[in-house]
């Protein structure tokens, strides 16, 4: 299942502090379009500014960017200021899966005008966008389908999970064929854990924990330590079992980074996805924008039906702001303004992947996180790192370079179903204990989780 907490309405729930989860079928969406699939909607506009490419806009947005004498964009006001000087909350929404959502506590003005559900539109990083039309297109009503039977589909991403770990799995399991509890058992369980990548810290703290359990627990059977085992790494992990929040800030704003390859892009569309499925709007900076085909790549992302007929029904929307060939923190200042000014739920930037090594790119991400600040004064609420589970230790090393340049606020850890080994949460829980918001375990939409300590302590295991 796949989870996140959005917030409970100021009616129903005073308290900031309130949130409901919205939790996710693995077999997504019930609905589906009556019409062809709508596709991509193409440049109808010439570009407004020199480099940027297929324009499609619905809705002004406002010219957006003053900039200092350092050529950084000049502060904005804050939600609460806009929101303060703004008209009322727009009405509740309810969510599918029979989840009440409700308007952010801080609510922007309503979209100006609102795109048929699901349909991905791109907007250019604008200097001048080209004026709304006057009517929005004409709303195709969806007809219910039956939601197709899933197949057992959280067995299947959970067996995904272990088959992806069962290099690990395997060898750690093998220690527990032994007759009985001796040192043998506990120095082979060391190597086990070491080569898992767990690392020294987190390997000596598990054995530490499990010698003590299998003490008060007084078990004599090799099999019976496995399954405190499995306790004693549920527990260490469980610092990194957290929800991602929606709906604290309008919008809340979402930096996304990490090395080349990561999975940053195909995450994003993954979580874009199941947030449209809430009815979210989204709105994507795609500041790698010397990628030639980044904003296709989330927009293909953002509008895949995956093979289910899927297509977002109700309120929920996506929209992406690239130039290409622009400046990244530009561009992402500039879908923070836009993101504010439309009234979205959610603002996403996907940015160029780089080496923590790379000390002028690291530079660069800096600066992007300093301008959402100014854009948005209580932004970047989520600052959010995307790495490969298949690179072992140095999983724990860009954790930890990442996290020293930028303070990142939560993981997504992907390829899980590969040849991962695993153990590395078990460092980073021990020296970086960072969220983990969300595991990857496959190239499909439902391969987005919400990470478990017990569940992924269980599938280290099997
Ligand atoms: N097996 C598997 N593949 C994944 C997973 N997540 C992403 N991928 C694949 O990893 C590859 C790279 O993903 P991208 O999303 O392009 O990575 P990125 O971090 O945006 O890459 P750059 O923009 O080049 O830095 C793609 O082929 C994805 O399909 C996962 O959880 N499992």
């Amino acid at each position: 299942m796949f989870s996140f907490f959005k917030k409970k309405p100021a009616t129903e729930a005073e308290s900031a502090s309130v949130f409901t989860e919205v939790a996710f079928a693995d077999a997504l969406p019930k609905v589906a379009p009556t019409g062809p699939e709508r596709p991509l909607q193409e440049a109808s506009t010439p570009p407004s500014a020199p480099g940027a490419t297929g324009v499609q806009t619905q809705v002004p947005v406002p010219e957006l960017t003053q900039r200092d004498g350092a050529g950084e964009p000049l502060a904005q006001p804050s939600c609460d200021q806009v929101a303060a000087s703004e008209g009322p909350a727009a009405p509740p929404v309810t969510l599918p899966l029979g989840v009440e959502s409700l308007p952010p506590a801080v609510s922007g003005p309503a979209p100006i005008a609102m795109t048929p559900p699901a349909s991905v539109a791109l907007v250019t990083s604008m200097e001048e966008p080209p004026p709304a039309p006057a009517t929005p297109p004409p709303m195709v009503p969806p007809s219910i389908h039956p939601a197709p039977k899933p197949e057992t589909p959280r067995a299947g991403w959970l067996a995904r999970l272990s088959a992806g770990l069962r290099k690990t799995g395997s060898s750690l399991a093998g220690v527990f064929s032994r007759t009985k509890i001796d040192d043998a058992l506990y120095e082979e369980l060391e190597e086990a854990l070491l080569m898992a990548d767990a690392g020294v810290k987190a390997t000596e703290q598990l054995l530490d924990d499990l010698k003590r359990r299998v003490r008060e627990a007084r078990v004599t059977e090799p099999q019976a330590v496995k399954a405190l085992l499995v306790d004693a790494i549920a527990e260490l992990l469980r610092p990194l079992e957290r929800p991602l929040e929606i709906g604290r800030h309008a919008p809340t704003v979402m930096m996304v980074v990490g090395v080349n390859g990561a999975g940053k892009t195909t995450s994003i569309g993954k979580l874009t996805r199941h947030l449209l499925e809430a009815e979210q709007k989204v709105l994507m900076a795609a500041a790698d924008t010397f990628r030639a085909a980044a904003r296709e790549q989330l927009a293909v992302w953002a509008q895949r039906a995956d093979g289910s007929g899927v297509q977002a029904a109700g309120a929920g929307w996506v929209d992406i702001v690239s130039q290409q060939g622009g400046d990244p923190a530009a561009v992402t200042f500039d879908a923070v303004v836009a993101g504010k000014a439309r009234g979205c739920d959610v603002v996403i930037a996907d940015t160029a992947g780089r080496l923590p090594t790379q000390l002028h790119l690291m530079e660069e991400l800096k600066k992007i996180k300093r301008v959402i600040t100014k854009a948005q004064l209580d932004a970047p609420h989520e600052v959010l790192l995307v790495v490969d589970g298949n690179t072992g230790q140095n999983a724990l090393t860009q954790v930890k370079a990442f996290d020293d340049a930028l303070q990142l606020t939560g993981l997504i850890v992907t390829k899980l179903d590969g040849t991962a080994k695993g153990g590395v949460l078990a460092a980073i829980a021990r020296e970086r204990p960072i969220p983990v918001y969300f595991i990857g375990v496959g190239e499909k939409l439902e391969d987005l989780q919400t990470f478990s300590a017990r569940e992924f302590a269980q599938a280290l295991l099997s």
